[in-house]
């Protein structure tokens, strides 16, 4: 089953750009711009990713991200993510960035926007791998910044496909940034948010119905909810969970008690993701290989989600179509 697991070719719907920075391209960074960072080797990095939630995680990963400087950075950390989707099998992947993290350091949008998206370019030249790009608004600023920022991705709208809202769940719900969303709709943008990470199912329920979500990102709190369960199944509304980042941030103890597989059973519409790779110990494989091992999924299950992950992907229909063939056929072909 694990090569099977490695052998499928893949769709991530859940990742955030800044957190693909490894120790390794951290530390060049930080010598290359002469930025701070407060740790002598890449052991003490490593030593660090040691997280007790969400906000003791965004502390260092926010304080990570002042490394990237130049649109040569944005370059190189996108790249370094497109070999790991190479070597994970990952045909296709839709990519956050967090555009706030940067500009309030006075880099420009641009800067980072250009960045990544000749990596993603070339990731297509090279590896035929395709590509989304979704900006994310930090939820611990305010809607109005939300604002300036929106105003700020609008001459490069072609090049962004939706609009996603992360940070600090808890005190900062989806009613805050209600107008902004409506904004973004408007414009044409998909809309995604972290919902039910930390916070509870309201969380989940206002992103439905006042920001409009076309995904939610975790979503794993739904579980309290039998109404919210039902309406998540009717409605088939993708739940891109990340396994390794929820045991990471104490979401569950264990990978035993994750509940991702009672999700797929009660017949949501899960997809498998790894959120933030470099620092939840493991690319897209290793989060499917963490709850293959734990929880007891058929090679159905297995089978399931990563179709779920093509069909909940904003590509085109006839793209969607090719994909799940090109799985279909990696299954037929599989001895064992
Ligand atoms: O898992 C996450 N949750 C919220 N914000 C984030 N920013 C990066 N990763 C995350
Ligand atoms: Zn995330």
């Amino acid at each position: 089953m694990i090569d099977l697991i490695k052998n499928l070719p893949k769709a991530e719907l859940h990742l955030h750009i800044e957190g693909t920075l490894e120790p390794e391209l951290m530390f060049e960074l930080a010598k290359k711009n002469s930025v701070e960072i407060p740790y002598k080797t890449i052991e003490d990095i490593k030593k660090a990713y040691n997280f007790t939630n969400l906000q003791s995680f965004l502390d260092i990963y926010y304080a990570g991200a002042n490394v990237l400087q130049t649109k040569e950075d944005f370059y190189a950390l996108t790249w370094e993510y497109i070999l790991k989707c190479v070597e994970n099998n990952i045909i296709h992947t839709e990519i956050f960035f967090d555009p706030q993290s940067h500009t309030t350091r006075g880099i420009s949008f641009e800067t980072v926007l250009s960045g990544i998206k000749e990596a993603l370019e070339d990731a297509k030249k090279e590896f035929g791998i395709t590509s989304k790009i979704i900006m994310c608004f930090l939820r611990h600023l305010s809607q109005e910044e939300g604002f300036k920022t929106l105003e700020e991705a609008l001459p490069f709208k072609k090049d962004i496909i939706g609009v996603g809202l992360d940070s600090s769940e808890l005190g900062n719900p989806p009613s805050k940034f209600e107008q902004l969303f409506k904004k973004a709709k408007d414009e044409g943008f998909k809309i995604v948010a972290h919902a039910g990470e930390e916070g509870d199912v309201s969380y989940i329920y206002d992103s439905l119905d006042l920001l409009k979500v076309d995904r939610i990102d975790h979503g794993i709190q739904a579980i309290n909810s039998k109404e919210l369960m039902q309406r998540l199944k009717e409605e088939q509304i993708p739940l891109t969970v990340c396994p390794n980042s929820n045991i990471e941030l104490k979401a569950f103890e264990s990978y035993k008690e994750h509940n991702i597989k009672k999700l797929l059973d009660y017949g949501l519409n899960v997809t498998v993701n790894s959120d933030d790779p470099s620092y939840f110990k493991g690319y897209l494989n290793q989060n499917f290989i963490n709850i293959y091992e734990n929880l007891d999924l058929s090679k159905d299950d297995i089978i399931k989600l990563v179709k779920n992950s093509f069909n909940s992907s904003f590509l085109d229909e006839g793209t969607k179509i090719k994909y799940l063939k090109r799985v279909d056929e990696v299954v037929n072909n599989f001895k064992g």
